[in-house]
């Protein structure tokens, strides 16, 4: 385990009084995972992301990082643990008086690495991230996802253990964000970094992944694996945060029973479905139905009429291979 986080709590002091952000947050993420902070505006995320790299104290609870407690460390405790955390803040927070060789130099330069040291990792984070063409140009001059990439770097250069983005899709278009979630999972697989990433893009969470934590008012009200997250939406438990499948009465004429589909992971579940159907002379009739490709396999939901003397026997072995059924009334 990489982080864990222990009933955290954080206010802030405003013209009401004091108001609590994070209420008793308590979470831990494996080495090597991606994990999705989502939730509505105001719910605490970035001052969830701001903790975990000590920018933002907190008024009680533990962060351990890599086995150690790093809420209270002393100022050059807390300069040591940074250099094994990356972020990648919103607006990126270049350096504009620098190139982005210099940007992404800086770091090692404090750290009092040599010139020829600090230009070969220079040379090597730019060639792997594909800016070696933009090495000379200035944030001004770049791309937004060019910037993007170059705040990475920046982060990629100290070798850290993770990396925390904030929003990192907020700025780009949808190619420019499918090349960078790309790039988030490359550098997860080949180097192993934990990523924690806040954003309000489902992309982010069905790409990347691989648990999702969301927060409703400064409370975690989910933490788990993201297609567990997915059945939360379809089961309309997370406010305005992606679509359920709906069923819309008036528009299905339909006799025979009327069942809600979960299927997650298998790309088996239609064929047995169809086979079923089948066997036991059920006719199946998909009257809404929608499948998301999540990193770890597609998440499907589906609105199925079924008619036919065996119904229930079908409902029954169906069940079986997917990961939840329910009869709509
Ligand atoms: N330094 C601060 N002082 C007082 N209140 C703050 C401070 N920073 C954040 N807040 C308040 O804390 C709440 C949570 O803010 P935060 O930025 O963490 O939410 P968020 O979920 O990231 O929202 P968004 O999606 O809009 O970025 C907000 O109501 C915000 O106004």
């Amino acid at each position: 385990m990489i982080l864990a986080v222990k009933n955290l709590n954080l206010s802030f002091e405003d013209r009401t009084g004091r108001r609590k952000i994070l209420d008793d947050v308590s979470f831990s993420v494996e080495e090597g995972q991606i994990v999705g902070i989502v939730g509505l505006s105001g719910a605490g995320k970035t001052s969830l992301l701001r903790t975990l790299n000590l920018l933002q104290p907190v008024d009680s609870g533990e962060i351990f990082f890599d086995g150690k407690n790093i809420v209270n460390l002393k100022d050059d405790e807390i300069r040591k643990m940074r250099k094994k955390i990356g972020v990648v803040f919103q607006s990126f927070n270049l350096f504009r008086n620098r190139t982005v060789s210099q940007n992404i130099a800086f770091p090692l330069k404090i750290q009092g690495l040599t010139g020829r040291e600090v230009k070969e990792k220079v040379e090597k984070i730019s060639g792997e991230l594909g800016l070696d063409h933009r090495i000379q140009a200035y944030p001004s001059q770049l791309s937004g996802g060019e910037q993007q990439r170059a705040a990475i770097a920046r982060a990629l250069v100290m070798d850290p253990k993770m990396i925390l983005l904030d929003e990192p899709t907020s700025a780009l278009d949808p190619k420019t964000t499918g090349r960078l979630l790309d790039l988030v999972v490359e550098l997860n697989q080949k180097h192993r970094i934990t990523f924690v990433v806040v954003t309000h893009d489902m992309d982010v969470i069905k790409r990347t992944c691989d648990k999702v934590a969301y927060l409703e008012n400064g409370r975690l009200k989910f933490f788990g694996p993201a297609h567990e997250f997915f059945v939360k939406v379809e089961k309309n438990e997370v406010r305005d945060f992606g679509t359920p499948l709906e069923l819309d009465r008036k528009a299905v004429e339909h006799k025979g029973k009327i069942i809600r589909v979960l299927f997650w992971g298998k790309k088996t579940h239609e064929a047995v479905m169809w086979k079923v159907a089948r066997e036991l002379d059920v006719s199946v009739n998909i009257l809404y139905g929608k499948i998301e490709e999540l990193k770890h396999g597609p998440f499907g939901a589906m609105i199925i009429g079924i008619e036919g003397e065996q119904q229930d026997l079908f409902i029954q072995r169906l069940r079986e291979s997917v990961y939840s059924l329910e009869e709509v009334e």
